[in-house]
């Protein structure tokens, strides 16, 4: 099995958290350790070793799903360098797809907008204020702001911010 050391994808957020000892420090880090954790006990080859790790981490996640509100699905493709500010009421859909370098706060859900309906793909380096919630088959593109409690239904082009609800979007040049 890969270990944690030699995953590129976490070292990449631990350097994200820029913290000496940030276990100590984030709780929301616990939570990003548990998904690259599960995404690596998925490529494990089958047999015994994975069969126990997989229910090891199926404990964990549900334990520390509930003791921090923070819920990253294996299933979920998150690139790396994942950030997230503080802690509770943060949900994933398991299909969503998440880019490099973003950031994510207390209270936000990616999600869908009805049951089995599509899910948001995310560019690199978005940042998502607290609360922001970004629903249905929306396209969020690199270097995008979503506004804290803002409700995002539309696409966001790259660069631009979404703020509001439902949110509008603000291009560098003006509203759009
Ligand atoms: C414990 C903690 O501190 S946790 C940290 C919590 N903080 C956050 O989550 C920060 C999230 N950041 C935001 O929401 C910011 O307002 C941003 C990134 C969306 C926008 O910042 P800027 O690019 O500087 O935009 P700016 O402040 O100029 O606002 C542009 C317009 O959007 C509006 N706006 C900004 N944020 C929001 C929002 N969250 N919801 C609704 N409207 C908003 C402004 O009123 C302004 O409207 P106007 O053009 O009609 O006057
Ligand atoms: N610096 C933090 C505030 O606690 C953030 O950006 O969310």
């Amino acid at each position: 099995m890969n270990r944690s050391s030699q995953d590129s994808d976490w070292q990449a957020d631990v350097q994200r958290y820029g913290l000496r000892r940030p276990f100590l420090k984030e709780q929301s880090i616990w939570a990003v350790w548990s998904y690259r954790f599960g995404r690596r006990v998925d490529r494990m080859q089958s047999g015994l070793a994975k069969k126990v790790l997989t229910s090891f981490y199926w404990l964990w996640f549900r334990l520390l799903e509930t003791a921090v509100g923070i819920s990253l699905p294996k299933a979920a493709v998150i690139g790396p360098g994942l950030r997230i500010w503080h802690f509770g009421g943060i949900f994933l859909h398991p299909d969503v797809r998440i880019g490099a370098n973003c950031t994510l706060r207390q209270g936000v859900t990616i999600g869908n907008r009805v049951a089995d309906g599509p899910v948001p793909v995310i560019g690199d380096d978005v940042d998502f204020g607290a609360y922001a919630q970004v629903l249905g088959g929306v396209r969020i593109g690199n270097g995008c702001h979503i506004g804290a409690l803002s409700v995002v239904l539309c696409d966001v082009p790259d660069g631009a911010t979404a703020v509001g609800v439902p949110a509008r979007v603000i291009l560098k040049s003006g509203v759009q």
